[in-house]
């Protein structure tokens, strides 16, 4: 098939609405270097909507494309954006609904023939890289002869490996050779991998991808500029030669390495990227090209790619229209804030108020000595955002000003919304509320931060338990994105929908759950964490135990999440999930004796690695019938189902796409491998367990 012939039976799949991306001008270059024709991509929207690449948006940029290089005038070709982006990707909304291979292959023929007219036209070509350049749209500037980049652009990175694809149209192939094996590893794999991090403009000229910086307020002309001495010869572009000797194999290795470390083998699409920039040294374009086609649509068609995309889709909308929120309209504005206690989880509640709503905070604890010291944690932080250059001095300033602190909870009395963030004791919560009644308005929100109590329990005794609510964050609050709005026996609509706009203000993505024990994400890592050590109680030894738990590609093995979560906290909600479920959580007596002990770790850190501690070995008793890894991937799996199963029979959550997005979210739970209930169905483990899958198959219904 020819390339319009591809272009046109994608285009007639596609739901890709954008018909005219590219839109083509002559420019007369400065300095009698000739006209070139810039192409700006504009899909007409503002900032809020990126630029992308479907199937018609391809179309439009080869015909533009074609357009110039037919016209002898014609001296060169220049591609831009819009405002703040150059182009963010591929549209992938449609991969879902690809129905074969052939026509995932297409997708990535038609990319490389459409950007190959870049530099087999006959002419010069320059991309300027005027913002965010996202997987294919920064592929189109690679393929450009030349790349200026603004000092403003942001977001300059290949994002595919982290949602289960590799970069398609050349990224694999041009990336090494134009800024070395190295770069390019750190570029597509660790990046990618490593939460997602993208490189500012300085940072891409810096790594070689861009040619030359220019300011941003006269980015275009200076451009235009550049590009005529590059083409009048008084500008010669030298780039550093590629090292094509051992450090091309060595940085492939690397970055077999640090996937390793951070999917374990679990997610295809770094592997399948690093095959490509190794082969990268030795292939010419075509072949490059044409391997990269057939990764891509292997990897496309892969139920990994589609668990992705949906834990893509579930973050990006689900998350934003919570299921089971009340009507908006019911919220009551809160213009000022209280947290009482003033420890690690109040002081980061404290700051994310005062920057994200904005009003009044003031925080409360049993002596002056907490308070300043809860006080003063905010006010450092915001002396580090200060440092960093994420808020401006006179913000600073104004946001240490809202927060105050005070030993007298009289201080409350004009508050809208108090959290309480005091230790996990429901005795104490529970006199905490009542004594807050006293002083608080009667319509004033009252919440917990409480990790695993009854919120129905803690308002039982209040004259007014309908404005009681959970709001459950999670540590670190500023990289977390989850929150857990619980709704208590008596919640009333009112207090739930201001809970949910509270939320929203605070740039958190909020799930209702309802009043069941410890909520979802610390059910289900209190059920995993159960498991695994009834394993080691049993007689699997530790290391062994996190070697098998890796390999399903979570974040960190068991072992050392329950150091990161605290081995007294883990042991608390153990014997909370025991005393409401006796049969399903059971308290491991070595996790016990080792709290007891006083030990915040399994491990001691030599050289940092984890090595079991000698103290701990000395303290643990073990069986004698150690579990095999995949005995102890299945049990953890298979309880997992269990629980999730049990928890939308009691109506934790409205759907199993709650628990994906909670533990997505909350936990850490990679996006490579979809969301966990996806995840159990396409291993077999929801159907053996539950006889039936959580989701539609094949997941594209959903997306
Ligand atoms: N630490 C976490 O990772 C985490 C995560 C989510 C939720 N939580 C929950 O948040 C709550 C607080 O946890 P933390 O880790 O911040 O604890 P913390 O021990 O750091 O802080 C608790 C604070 O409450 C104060 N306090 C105790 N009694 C008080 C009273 N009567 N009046 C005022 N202040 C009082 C203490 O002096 C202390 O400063 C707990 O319910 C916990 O389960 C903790």
């Amino acid at each position: 098939m020819s390339l319009q012939e591809l272009i046109d039976s994608a285009s007639a799949l596609s739901t890709d609405e954008v018909v005219t991306l590219a839109h083509s001008r002559d420019v007369v270059l400065p300095g009698k270097a000739g006209t070139m024709a810039l192409i700006t991509l504009d899909n007409g929207h503002d900032h809020t909507k990126p630029n992308t690449f479907g199937p018609k948006g391809l179309g439009s940029l080869n015909a533009a494309l074609d357009a110039a290089l037919a016209r002898d005038e014609i001296v060169a070709i220049g591609v831009t954006g819009k405002p703040f982006i150059l182009a963010a990707g591929a549209d992938l909304t449609g991969v879902p609904k690809l129905a074969d291979r052939e026509q995932a292959l297409a997708l990535g023929k038609i990319g490389h023939g459409v950007l190959r007219k870049l530099v087999d036209g006959g002419k010069p070509s320059f991309a300027f890289v005027n913002g965010v350049a996202l997987g294919g749209g920064l592929e189109v500037a690679l393929h450009a002869s030349y790349r200026t980049v603004s000092v403003a652009a942001g977001m300059l990175a290949t994002p595919e490996v982290f949602l289960g694809l590799i970069p398609g149209w050349g990224g694999n192939f041009l990336l090494p050779n134009l800024i070395g094996a190295d770069n390019a590893v750190k570029v597509v794999v660790e990046n990618a991998l490593n939460q997602n991090k993208m490189l500012s403009g300085p940072e891409a000229v810096k790594f070689g991808i861009g040619d030359v910086l220019l300011e941003s307020a006269d980015f275009l002309e200076q451009s235009l500029l550049w590009a005529s001495k590059v083409l009048t010869g008084s500008v010669v572009v030298e780039r550093p030669p590629v090292d094509r000797g051992e450090a091309w194999d060595a940085a492939v290795a690397r970055g077999k390495a640090f996937a390793d470390l951070k999917v374990s083998g679990a997610a295809p699409a770094p592997y399948r990227a690093l095959e490509l920039i190794a082969a990268a040294r030795d292939n010419d374009r075509d072949r490059g090209f044409a391997a990269e086609d057939e990764a891509l649509a292997d990897l496309i068609m892969s139920e990994e790619l589609r668990s992705g995309l949906y834990a893509f889709d579930l973050v990006n909308k689900r998350a934003k229209r919570p299921a089971g929120a009340p009507d908006k309209s019911l919220a009551r504005p809160v213009s000022k804030v209280g947290v009482v206690g003033a420890g690690l989880m109040a002081g980061q509640l404290a700051l994310l108020f005062a920057r994200r709503l904005e009003v009044p905070v003031v925080l409360t604890d049993l002596d002056q000595e907490r308070v300043d010291r809860g006080v003063g944690y905010v006010h450092g932080e915001i002396d580090k955002l200060l440092a960093k250059g994420r808020v401006r001095s006179d913000k600073a300033n104004q946001l240490k000003a809202l927060v105050t602190g005070s030993v007298d909870k009289s201080v409350f009395a004009d508050a809208d919304f108090v959290i309480e963030a005091v230790f996990e004791e429901l005795q104490l919560k529970k006199t905490i509320f009542a004594d807050l009644e006293k002083i608080i308005r009667p319509d004033a929100i009252l919440a917990t931060n409480t990790s695993s109590l009854s919120v129905t329990e803690m308002a039982a005794d209040l004259e007014h338990p309908e404005r009681v609510v959970g709001f459950h964050f999670f540590n670190p609050v500023a990289v977390l994105p989850l929150l857990e709005i619980i709704r208590a026996d008596r919640t009333d609509d009112a207090s739930l929908a201001t809970a949910f706009a509270v939320g929203k203000t605070l740039k958190k993505s909020c799930v209702l759950v309802k009043d069941a024990p410890a909520f979802v994400v610390n059910r289900l890592l209190t059920r995993f964490l159960g498991e695994v050590s009834a394993a080691v109680d049993e007689g699997t030894p530790i290391p062994d135990a996190d070697r098998a738990l890796a390999a399903l590609g979570l974040p960190m093995p068991p072992f050392v999440l329950l150091q990161l979560v605290g081995l007294p906290v883990a042991l608390h909600v153990a014997e909370t999930m025991n005393r409401a479920y006796p049969d399903r959580f059971a308290v491991s007596s070595n996790l016990a004796k080792v709290v007891a002990a006083g030990k915040s770790s399994f491990y001691v850190w030599p050289e940092g690695k984890p090595v079991v501690d000698p103290e701990v070995e000395e303290l643990v008793s073990v069986g004698d019938k150690p579990s095999t890894p995949d005995e102890l991937r299945n049990r953890v799996l298979t309880a997992l189902a269990e629980e999730i199963m049990i928890m939308l029979d009691e109506g934790v959550v409205a759907e199993a796409q709650d628990i994906d997005l909670c533990l997505l979210l909350g936990a850490g739970w990679p996006f490579h491998l979809g969301g966990i209930t996806p995840y159990l169905d396409r291993t077999g483990i929801a159907e053996k367990v539950n006889g039936s899958r959580f989701l539609p198959q094949g997941l594209a219904s959903l997306i």
